[in-house]
């Protein structure tokens, strides 16, 4: 089994570079499905959720190349074949499988999706817009069948304002015949950037990244060259480690517009954050924190998939902090984990409530998703001692480069194989 060793106190200098955005990358590789010549996409993160969809795409006819961060992928030869188990049910964004392979192909079987363990993870949305788009959509025996003779633009309003159904529908609305309306569609930046491959593919898009989005259908797509947009989340994650025990730490590749809500949050807690065109500069962790409350939302709010990472931050401030995430209930598995190592943290409901200032302590600790995975990474950069993380897999599917990144800033973490006797013993 993997693990990662982290040895804490060590203060983080230097800079650090953020990849591309993982949820980008996931919903811009299936999006390569609709061209009809070669997709490059450059700057994708090394990440397994990528490798997977690299397979995925491999497993139905793709040719697909994948070196230093740029993949090639030519469609081309891509069949609509069955893709009811197996490495669908890896990730969440396998979801967007049935959105290009609809609007490709008329018909796609899809595995219902992985992905984290944050409480419901519905797709009632996404469904709901491809049936507008004229698809008749069946759950069989774990697998999502799709069907459509054609597909047809429509007027669909979102009940939530989901970034995989905005994207979805954009999927398989490009190829339809007509005019696709989307009201209170998502404004994340990940859409933005969907939406610009998907013009630079021939696509008639507008109004991507605001609440409605209009698609006027095309005959075909072709292939392009596209540059993803850097990681917020994994910029976001960075800047609160340097927030935590940071003495100088730039971070490089970041969008600040993107991560704004994270930014505000840092300077009411007493962090100096300075915005430069493409950087994010952190002069040093603040030396008295102060308590503050968080609510996840939508974008631009606070986004949910940074409220864990930032619950370690709030261990080191003075007060009683209040976390609200109002996207996932249930996303506060790292609040137990952090309690091991001496966070006075609870969970009520739909909140977490946090006391600081804590001395955290080392332990043995687990990864139980992506994030909280960040967030026990953070806490063990914190602790006093050598903290052990398991089940690495999961923070594996979302940040590339880790442990090299973090060793480039002076942190002391390393990925060691431990044998499963040691962990009986433990
Ligand atoms: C709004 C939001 O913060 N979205 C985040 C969410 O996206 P993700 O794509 O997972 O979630 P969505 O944006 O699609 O969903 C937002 C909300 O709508 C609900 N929902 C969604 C689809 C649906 O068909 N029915 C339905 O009820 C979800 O349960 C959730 O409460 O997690 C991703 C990975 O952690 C993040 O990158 C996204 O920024
Ligand atoms: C939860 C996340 O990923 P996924 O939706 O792929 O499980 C995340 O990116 O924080």
């Amino acid at each position: 089994m993997e693990v990662y060793k982290i040895k804490g106190g060590k203060r983080l200098q230097g800079t650090i570079k953020v990849s591309g955005a993982k949820n980008s990358a996931v919903a811009l590789i299936p999006a390569s499905i609709l061209a009809s010549t070669p997709v490059t996409i450059e700057g994708l993160p090394e990440i397994s959720d990528v490798l997977t969809l690299q397979s995925l795409l491999e497993d139905v006819g793709g040719a697909v190349t994948f070196e230093n961060g740029e993949m090639t992928i030519d469609p081309s030869n891509i069949v609509s074949m069955p893709m009811p188990n197996g490495n669908v049910k890896k990730l969440r964004a396998s979801y967007y499988l049935m959105g290009a392979m609809l609007g490709r192909f008329k018909n796609a079987v899809i595995g219902l999706p992985g992905g984290c363990h944050l409480g419901p993870r519905p797709i009632d949305q996404h469904i709901k817009g491809f049936e507008a788009l004229g698809a008749k959509v069946t759950n069989e025996h774990g697998a999502i069948y799709l069907r459509a003779e054609e597909l047809r633009g429509a007027k669909i309003y979102l009940d939530v304002a989901s970034v995989g159904a905005t994207i979805n529908i954009m999927l398989a609305a490009v190829l339809a015949k007509g005019k696709t309306t989307i009201e209170n569609a998502a404004k994340e930046p990940e859409i933005i950037d969907v939406a610009t491959l998907l013009s630079n593919m021939g696509a008639n898009i507008k109004g991507a990244g605001t609440n409605v989005i209009r698609i006027e259908g095309v005959e075909e797509l072709h292939g392009t060259r596209h540059t993803i947009i850097p990681d917020r989340i994994e910029a976001g994650t960075f800047m609160i480690m340097a927030a935590a025990i940071g003495d100088g730490v730039t971070i490089d590749n970041v969008i600040p517009f993107h991560v704004e809500a994270l930014t505000a949050k840092l300077r009411e807690m007493g962090v100096e954050v300075i915005e430069e065109d493409e950087r994010v500069i952190i002069p040093k962790a603040a030396e008295a924190l102060h308590s503050v409350d968080v609510k996840t939302l939508v974008y631009p709010g606070f986004p949910t998939d940074l409220q864990q990472p930032f619950s370690v931050l709030l261990t080191q401030a003075t007060g009683t902090s209040v976390i609200t995430d109002t996207i996932y209930s249930a996303r506060f598995k790292q609040i137990d984990e952090i309690g091991r190592m001496n966070a006075t943290a609870r969970v009520e409901g739909r909140t977490a409530i946090i006391t600081g200032p804590s001395e955290l302590q080392a332990a043995s600790v687990r990864a139980t998703d992506l994030r909280a995975g960040a967030a026990l990474v953070l806490a063990g950069l914190l602790a006093d001692g050598e903290t052990e993380i398991r089940e690495i897999q999961h923070i594996e599917r979302g940040y590339s480069s880790l442990i090299k990144k973090l060793r480039g800033i002076g942190a002391d973490i390393r990925k060691e194989i431990i044998t499963e006797e040691a962990t009986v013993r433990e």
